[in-house]
């Protein structure tokens, strides 16, 4: 089956700046990465983030119809342009980041003067219609949030090892309505044998993790050939580019 790309600059990185990894209550186990992120925000070693504005999110957003003031929630949101643009479509865009190094970049490298003020475990980054919670996702509640119409996850769920992306689901649909909708967008990298049907669809993983809560519809599938810059000498490896968009069941 294919695998989908971490949204991480190098999986051998992670290994190494994580050592052995914890195990144990869920609470450890989920923020068992943070110092290692907190760590690369210091070192700014930040290749996963993108010095433009997602095209596929310019591109397919616009097909889900959000009406101007809808609140859009960006999990693990780093310092991405996509937040500016979502503003710009006149949404309320809410990002959680662990990195207050990633929070203060994005205000700063945008031009832009927030307020802060501290929320229970999070501090609240504020400049007009973007705000960013500055702490860990699993500690979030429904209040820190209020209202969510739809969540836009590029190299959020990917970003976390497999073993803990079933906590972040499980953790999603606890802070966010039932009825809101998930817009996702993926990499997947082509395994040897993979037949094309397992290729073009739906991800297994990502079906197993969300198809209790949401309806799962593969919007768009781009395949591209593309080089491993850490083996340039190997051939060109077929990868999918592809969005999803989940609608969530209202809860019954
Ligand atoms: C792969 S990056 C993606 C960032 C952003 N979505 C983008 O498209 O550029 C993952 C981000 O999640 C943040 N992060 C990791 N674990 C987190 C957690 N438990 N709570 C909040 N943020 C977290 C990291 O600091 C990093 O900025």
């Amino acid at each position: 089956m294919p695998a989908i790309r971490p949204g991480f600059a190098s999986p051998a990185l992670r290994d190494h700046l994580r050592g052995g990894g914890a195990g144990g209550a869920e609470s450890v186990m989920s923020s068992r990465d943070n110092p290692l992120w907190l760590q690369l925000w210091r070192d700014r070693r930040t290749d996963f983030h993108q010095k433009k504005v997602n095209h596929y999110l310019a591109r397919f957003w616009p097909d889900l119809a959000r009406p101007q003031g809808s609140r859009i929630f960006v999990p693990l949101c780093g310092k991405s342009l996509d937040m500016i643009w979502l503003a710009e479509q006149g949404h309320h865009v809410i990002g959680v980041e662990l990195s207050p190094v990633a929070v203060r970049a994005f205000f700063r490298e945008n031009r832009l003067q927030p307020s802060r003020r501290q929320m229970g475990d999070f501090t609240l980054w504020e400049h007009g219609r973007i705000g960013i919670l500055c702490g860990d996702y699993f500690a979030l509640d429904k209040a820190d949030l209020g209202q969510i119409d739809t969540v836009y996850d590029r190299a959020a769920l990917t970003a976390l090892p497999e073993d803990i992306r079933r906590l972040y689901v499980a953790h999603l649909r606890r802070i966010v309505p039932a009825s809101a909708g998930v817009f996702l967008l993926t990499i997947e990298d082509a395994e040897e044998g993979d037949s094309l049907v397992q290729a073009l669809g739906v991800d297994e993983e990502l079906a197993a993790l969300y198809s209790e809560g949401f309806e799962i519809s593969l919007e768009h599938v781009e395949s591209v050939f593309e080089s491993d810059p850490q083996a340039p000498k190997q051939p060109p490896r077929r990868a999918e580019y592809k969005v999803y968009r989940l609608s969530g069941r209202a809860a019954g």
